[in-house]
């Protein structure tokens, strides 16, 4: 896949089957988008292009917060997840005030016209140009439109992933993904607590704007060099030592190596539980036992 920032003078002028949207986590409901664009691109011996933006669109109409930063994958995992989908070439454009007010026709003018075309694909709820266009504004195109995934009776949304992890339901924001949420970081020094109590914890700072879980304990995977190991995780304060900082830690099963400086990725996979403040680091010990028992053979 290759990746461009978008002009006229870098575009591939290969026939290509175009696909468009934000796609924050490229949840199995975008990728119904991809199925359908891979199946164009076959019949009609195409590549496949991505047009989209590396931020938020939301940014440039709302207050800020810095949740409108957070993404449900980082930069790295996105480029690699729209890889995985068949995408051959990516174009990212900024999302601006200025580019806010481009009309469908301007819009198809600037940057359509400037790719070959051979079908477009978009999703149910796909609008662009400041008078809103949709399917109908892509006439001109071979332009399909796919219908809504639902699970559960609900609608497949980056929102409702979004909430999930907020609330600790990693089973189901990965249920709704196609796959399990994960964070990268780096591992720093904590406390040196852990190894006293013998459970040593790798401490990960992520600097990607992405949702960290609901405080609590996880099942998790952690993937260290290239390969990935059974664990568990803690996210909150360490309120059985008063601590002032939220972090995320990690006790690898079956492990014993100094990891600190090396990037890591945690997969989320099950809560177990809400942070408990012991009266007791004996009671923290036996707690973490029973966690560790269900995390192995989760
Ligand atoms: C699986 C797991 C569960 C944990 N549960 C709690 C808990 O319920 N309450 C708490 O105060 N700390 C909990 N911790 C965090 C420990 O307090 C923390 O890992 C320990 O203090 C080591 O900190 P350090 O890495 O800064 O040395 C948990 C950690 C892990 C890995
Ligand atoms: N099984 C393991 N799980 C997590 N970290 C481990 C493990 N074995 C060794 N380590 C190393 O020990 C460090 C954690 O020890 P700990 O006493 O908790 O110190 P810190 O407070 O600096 O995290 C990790 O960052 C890692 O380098």
């Amino acid at each position: 896949m290759k990746v461009f920032e978008f002009n006229a003078q870098n575009v591939d002028n290969a026939p290509t089957i175009l696909v468009l949207g934000y796609f924050d986590g490229l949840h199995r409901g975008h990728q119904t988008l991809f199925d359908k664009a891979r199946e164009l691109a076959a019949e009609k011996k195409a590549t496949i292009s991505v047009l989209t933006f590396p931020e938020s669109p939301i940014l440039v109409f709302e207050k800020f917060n810095e949740n409108l930063l957070k993404q449900l994958t980082s930069k790295e995992k996105r480029n690699q997840l729209f890889e995985e989908n068949g995408v051959d070439f990516l174009y990212f454009t900024d999302f601006t005030s200025h580019f806010a007010k481009l009309t469908s026709h301007d819009f198809i003018e600037k940057y359509l016209k400037k790719l070959a075309i051979s079908a477009i694909v978009i999703g149910f709820d796909y609008q662009f140009g400041s008078d809103h266009g949709s399917l109908a504004q892509l006439s001109e195109y071979d332009a399909y439109q796919v219908s809504e995934l639902t699970d559960m009776g609900e609608k497949i949304s980056s929102s409702r992933i979004r909430q999930a992890i907020i609330d600790g339901d990693v089973t189901l924001a990965n249920r709704l993904l196609g796959y399990n949420y994960e964070i990268s970081g780096l591992v720093v020094h904590g406390e040196a607590r852990g190894r006293t109590i013998g459970y040593p914890t790798a401490n990960i700072e992520s600097k990607s704007m992405q949702y960290l879980p609901l405080i609590g304990v996880y099942v998790v995977d952690i993937a260290v060099g290239d390969k990935k190991y059974r664990g568990m995780a803690s996210i909150g304060y360490n309120d059985t030592f008063g601590g002032k900082n939220k972090t995320l830690e990690v006790n690898i099963f079956d492990f014993h190596d100094e990891i600190y400086g090396e990037t890591v990725t945690v997969y989320f996979l099950k809560f177990i539980r809400g942070m408990i403040k012991f009266d007791s680091v004996d009671a923290l010990i036996t707690q973490m036992d029973d966690d560790e028992k269900i995390s192995r053979y989760f």
